[in-house]
């Protein structure tokens, strides 16, 4: 039996471009943790969020797993369930939607569940994706996903990236983000501006790319009757609307009347969620993110029980390195009805990575690793690197709003604002 015989948690940071959302804007670092599970002479690696809460979290999870068997992924859960208790550590951003202990015990689970998996994997011989019954694509295609930005962090330089404050913004964004990747479809982060102007660059974005498929993700900035109207004027121009309001209710009131789909990481993000969500027709498409649905398995079946009511599956995306990719790509390998291109944050993290040979997206996709496990490798240099950053960044907790408001001290977080 090969077995756990121990846990490295290592928290990272890296920089990351001042990104604008509903809920302000990205901090110079982004906060990650990388997981070391070792078991004989292999080693399993996961990747997750890195917030102080999340980390502690991580520790008391990591402590309790000495001695369980690889493939035991029940066990995996009974111990984290039992060594963290019933607890609750949301995020301040609230960008993934509410929090609830059952979730935030998924989003402990879940990374530890993909460096078991990628163990397994290395043990057998075989890839992620057939632990997940198998790989139906070669290709997983992934989507450029646009933020309006500053020119750079205040006080330092522009970023390689320069200014997206308006559609020409926008639009060079997004040229210059699919001349390097060659991305197919394009999803635009809203929620920063008021909506007749990010309409404006959806407009653009169609003159300029008249094939690739659109989306905008407000982030729940709209209020129903905003989304309503959004919706009307964008008919025909979006292949999806993500949350562009709150909660089921909100949804489903713009759902009954939107000409195009709505998508959601936010109203819909457990389980417990689906059976309002069905009922009411709030959204036909969820974006799975296994970082927080507990894990690749947990997404596998999120995705099933989409396909039996007839909703889409998408991917949602933060910020995140190699390992989330690898993870990402062999969901979506193994996933049928994942059918939408894939949310990724890899072209914003510059060739940042700690693993050896991330995955890398060309022609706007990424071709599935076919090497056992995940497929990528530690760059134990870069992790310590990375370390080093965390230790001295200063950032203990992902918070967009008082960054902002260091800049702007009028600036208020306000869901919905419009
Ligand atoms: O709703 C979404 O798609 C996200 O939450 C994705 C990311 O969190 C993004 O909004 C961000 O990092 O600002
Ligand atoms: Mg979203």
């Amino acid at each position: 039996m090969l077995s756990v015989r121990g846990v490295k948690v290592t928290p990272i940071a890296f920089p990351d471009p001042p990104l604008l959302n509903s809920a302000g804007v990205h901090e110079p670092w982004a906060l990650r943790a990388v997981l070391q599970v070792f078991a004989g002479d292999l080693v399993g690696l996961g990747e997750t969020y890195g917030d102080i809460a999340h980390l502690s979290l991580l520790g008391a999870a990591a402590a309790s797993l000495d001695g369980l068997d690889i493939y035991d992924l029940s066990g995996l859960s009974q111990r984290i369930a039992a060594a963290i208790g019933t607890v609750d550590a949301p995020d301040r951003h609230g960008l993934t939607g509410d929090s609830t202990a059952a979730k935030t015990l998924a989003r402990v689970v879940s990374a530890f569940e993909v460096a078991l998996l990628d163990l397994q994997g290395q043990a057998i011989g075989r890839p992620v994706h057939d632990l997940l019954g198998g790989k139906v694509r070669d290709r997983v295609p992934f989507s450029a996903y646009l933020f309006y930005k500053w020119a750079g962090h205040p006080g330092a330089s522009p970023d390689a990236w320069g200014p997206a404050l308006d559609p020409a913004g926008i639009v060079a964004q997004a040229r210059s983000m699919i001349d390097r990747y060659g991305f197919e479809s394009i999803k635009l982060k809203g929620g920063v501006f008021p909506p007749a102007e990010e309409i404006d660059a959806i407009r653009a974005l169609r003159d300029a790319f008249p094939s690739l498929p659109l989306r905008l993700d407000p982030n729940a900035a709209w209020t129903p009757a905003t989304s309503i109207k959004v919706a009307a004027e964008t008919s025909g121009l979006l292949e999806y609307l993500e949350d562009p309001t709150g909660g089921l209710a909100g949804m489903a009131e713009v759902a009954a009347l939107a000409p195009m789909p709505l998508a959601t990481n936010m109203c819909v993000v457990a389980f417990a969620d689906l059976p309002e969500a069905v009922r009411r027709g709030s959204v036909q498409i969820v974006l799975a993110d296994h970082h927080y649905w507990g894990g690749l398995r947990a997404s596998a079946e999120l995705a099933a029980i989409c396909r039996t009511w007839g909703l889409g599956v998408s991917m949602h995306s933060n910020s995140h390195l190699g390992i989330s990719l690898a993870a990402m790509t062999h969901l979506a390998a193994s996933t049928p009805f994942l059918t939408y291109a894939v949310d990724t944050h890899t072209p914003w993290q510059s060739g940042v990575d700690v693993v050896t040979a991330p995955l890398e997206i060309s022609g706007g996709a990424a071709t599935v690793p076919d090497t056992p496990g995940l497929g990528v490798t530690l760059d134990q240099d870069a992790l310590a690197r990375l370390h080093e950053n965390w230790l001295h960044c200063g950032i203990r907790e992902r918070d967009d709003t008082s960054y902002r408001q260091r800049f702007e001290p009028d600036y208020v977080k306000r869901r919905p604002r419009w």
